[in-house]
């Protein structure tokens, strides 16, 4: 993986970062590198999970889904970094196992995944680290019902991914279901390169050593300078940007392949950084679609935004036939990858020329050893990152008072954010 980051120099953007003060931040990089390297070596919580390279049990993972490889279907249930990472694995790899994503509670969209299977032939896997995420358990009870009242039995086509303890522990030992374990150290967002993201990925037939090699390769890039790092190079230059006004960042692959990673991203990106009054805000965007819809915003709107392109070097590609349309006739012979290269390369350059940051991210292509390289990537950007702006990277305590307010309106607990519903200002035009 490569990040270029000469976009993002006080000579080209503003807000921009000055070459000597990115030497100064160098010095933070490698005073954070001992302090995540310490992390790892003692296996802390969070720090752990830059070690999954090396830790995680890949053939533990086949072993466990193996019962299930008659599957045409998987339905993944589950909810942020429980999902987020094997859907991007899915969204970016083909396979012939047809892979759904339970993360969310929208009715409708819940009975018409559930129509449009199998359930005879669907492997459900049920994903919750802490086993009490209501929609996660929500989701999963409808799931169960249905395959009930198909005549299948759930307990043969259904595995668990979960913590030691818990309710779907006991769910697993009630019924004696295949379980994996999520890993005690690895927060949702960062357990992509765990049995959270690989066991999907494995039911799907990806070849999941391929992911961890790649995921290995960026491990060993990582050293106490972001210029012989590319994954602390983007923390750093992302962070450095942030602090000098770029409090937005715009993250557009330029692969549709990549779109459900942009949203993996920003789970990690957000529910990282976002702490005590800081934290860059990420946006999910799409090349060349975007170019279509938010680039105005981009070049045109406020300078407070940073935009992270990201590409693959090698993909396959489809020629674009000849043409006599008036004043298109100079596409006709090309390709529809040598557009899409244009279009990157001359959106990064239309930044530039309006001085708005931008990074360039590119894999050698979209394959389990570039994603790998990839998400691995982004998870040690994001605790360095955490670790210059000094946050507790690897918790996220405000998104529970939601949830709290949520159960008490259903009548799960006496909680005052649920008192607080009701107090809602309300000004109602209509
Ligand atoms: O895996 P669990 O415990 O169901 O949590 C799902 C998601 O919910 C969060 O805990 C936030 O509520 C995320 O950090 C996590 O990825």
């Amino acid at each position: 993986m490569r990040v270029d980051i000469g976009n993002a120099l006080d000579r080209v953007a503003t807000p921009g970062v000055p070459e000597d003060a990115l030497d100064r931040l160098d010095d933070r990089v490698a005073d954070a590198h001992a302090r995540i390297e310490e992390g790892r070596a003692n296996n802390e919580h969070g720090y752990e999970s830059l070690n999954l390279p090396h830790t995680v049990d890949t053939d533990e993972i086949r072993a466990a889904v193996e019962p299930f490889d008659d599957s045409e279907y998987l339905l993944n249930v589950g909810i942020g970094g429980s999902a987020l990472g094997a859907a991007t694995l899915s969204a970016a790899l083909d396979s012939d196992v047809e892979a759904y994503y339970l993360d969310n509670v929208d009715p409708e969209w819940v009975e018409s995944i559930i129509d449009d299977v199998d359930l005879s032939k669907t492997a459900v896997n049920v994903v919750s680290r802490s086993g009490t995420t209501a929609e996660t358990l929500s989701n999963f009870l409808v799931v169960r019902e249905a395959m009930e009242s198909a005549g299948v039995d759930w307990t043969e086509r259904t595995w668990v991914t979960t913590g030691e303890a818990g309710n779907l522990r006991d769910l697993a030992d009630k019924h004696d279901l295949p379980s994996l374990k999520v890993p005690d150290g690895v927060p949702g967002r960062f357990s992509v390169l765990s049995t959270v993201g690989l066991a999907a990925a494995a039911l799907q037939g990806h070849d999941i050593d391929a992911i961890v090699e790649g995921a290995a390769a960026a491990e060993a890039d990582l050293a106490p300078s972001l210029y012989e790092s590319p994954a602390y190079a983007y923390g750093a230059i992302a962070y450095a940007l942030d602090v000098r006004g770029a409090g937005i960042n715009a993250m557009m692959p330029y692969e549709e392949s990549l779109e459900t990673f942009a949203e993996w991203y920003a789970q990690l990106w957000a529910e990282s950084l976002g702490k005590d009054g800081l934290g860059q805000t990420p946006v999910r965007a799409l090349g060349a679609t975007d170019q279509h819809s938010q680039l105005q915003l981009y070049r045109a709107g406020p300078n407070d935004k940073m935009v992270t392109l990201v590409r693959a070097a090698d993909r396959e590609d489809t020629p674009i036939p000849e043409t006599d349309l008036e004043g298109l006739s100079y596409l006709g012979g090309s390709s529809l990858g040598e557009l899409l290269d244009a279009e990157f390369e001359a959106t990064e350059a239309s930044l530039a020329a309006a001085d708005l940051p931008n990074v360039r991210i590119e894999i050698d292509s979209v394959d389990e050893y570039g994603l790998g390289e990839l998400l691995y990537s982004m998870e040690a950007a994001t605790v360095l990152a955490g670790e210059l702006y000094d946050v507790d990277t690897f918790v996220q305590p405000a998104v529970e008072w939601g949830k709290k307010a949520a159960r008490g309106l259903l009548g799960g607990g006496d909680f005052e954010e649920a008192d607080a519903v009701a107090e809602k200002t309300t000004l109602t035009i209509e």
